[in-house]
């Protein structure tokens, strides 16, 4: 359901991977000093897009879901965006610091879905000791970010709800520290190096939806949370239309 057609839709560019590449090799052709030689830039843009795709999507459906299961919270994050962007522009990035709402939402939505349940594994390269520890040399080692991080009852009161608002204070600002107990893009030196601009990705790409459109149920859809399992969760319940996923093709 569209609120306001602010939005243009434009054709998929084709380019993009070709713009990626041509900018990686001129950095390496222009910039000051690069470890990166071109016969790396083809297998790099592939993991990014790879790495940067599937997590995307599966983000971006399970704030759909969550979004038409609880309309309050739908409706009081559209009633802040129209507060602070207005009808006359779209939301930007230079919104975020007065959208905590949104911020909180979209926090909730990784720690309650935690759709990145598990890190992918890494072995130790020598023996270790963590908080008295051990793990032997040649140990493959992985988070498991759900249960023991993001539904872990000792760090988060609740764990089972879904409540955007435990992340705001008193003053209805966004409570820093406990975003950061959120895990979803893993830990240590192989963590997700897409992390900050995948936050900006779902922040613009919520702020513009919800602007744009209101999401309803249909009624004899079963709004369940049940999902497929693999690398990524992915909610099963839900059939897109075909207006929405002509959106998100051209936002992906
Ligand atoms: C919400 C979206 C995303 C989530 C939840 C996510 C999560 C993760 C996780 C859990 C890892 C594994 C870290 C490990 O090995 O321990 C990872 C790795 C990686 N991610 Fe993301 N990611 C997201 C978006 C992106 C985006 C948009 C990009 C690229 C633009 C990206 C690029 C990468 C790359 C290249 C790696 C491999 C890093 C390495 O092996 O050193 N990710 N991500």
């Amino acid at each position: 359901q569209q609120r306001l057609n602010i939005l243009q839709i434009d054709t998929y560019d084709p380019e993009v991977t070709r713009d990626m590449s041509d900018a990686i090799i001129g950095v390496i052709e222009h910039g000051k000093q690069s470890m990166l030689t071109k016969d790396f830039v083809e297998s790099t843009v592939t993991d990014l897009i790879g790495a940067g795709q599937d997590t995307m999507s599966t983000v971006m459906q399970w704030i759909l879901l969550l979004l038409v299961k609880y309309p309050s919270i739908q409706t009081k994050l559209q009633e802040q965006i129209d507060k602070v962007v207005g009808r006359d522009r779209l939301p930007s990035i230079e919104d975020k610091s007065n959208l905590a709402y949104l911020d909180a939402f979209i926090y909730e939505t990784m720690r309650y879905t935690s759709f990145v349940p598990v890190t992918i594994p890494h072995s130790t390269t020598s023996d270790v000791t963590i908080e008295g520890l051990h793990i032997p040399k040649d140990t493959v080692v992985f988070i498991n970010q759900w249960s023991s991080v993001n539904h872990d009852p000792q760090k988060w009161q609740d764990p089972h709800i879904f409540n955007p608002s435990r992340f705001l204070d008193e003053t209805g600002a966004l409570d820093k520290d406990l975003t950061n107990s959120v895990m979803i893009f893993s830990t240590g030196k192989r963590r997700c190096i897409g992390e900050q601009i995948a936050k900006v990705e779902v922040f613009l790409f919520s702020a513009i939806l919800l602007h744009q459109c209101s999401f309803e149920s249909n009624p004899s859809q079963d709004l369940s949370m049940d999902c497929s399992y693999g690398l990524t969760l992915k909610p099963i319940c839900c059939q897109v239309t075909e207006e929405i996923l002509q959106l998100l093709t051209v936002m992906f």
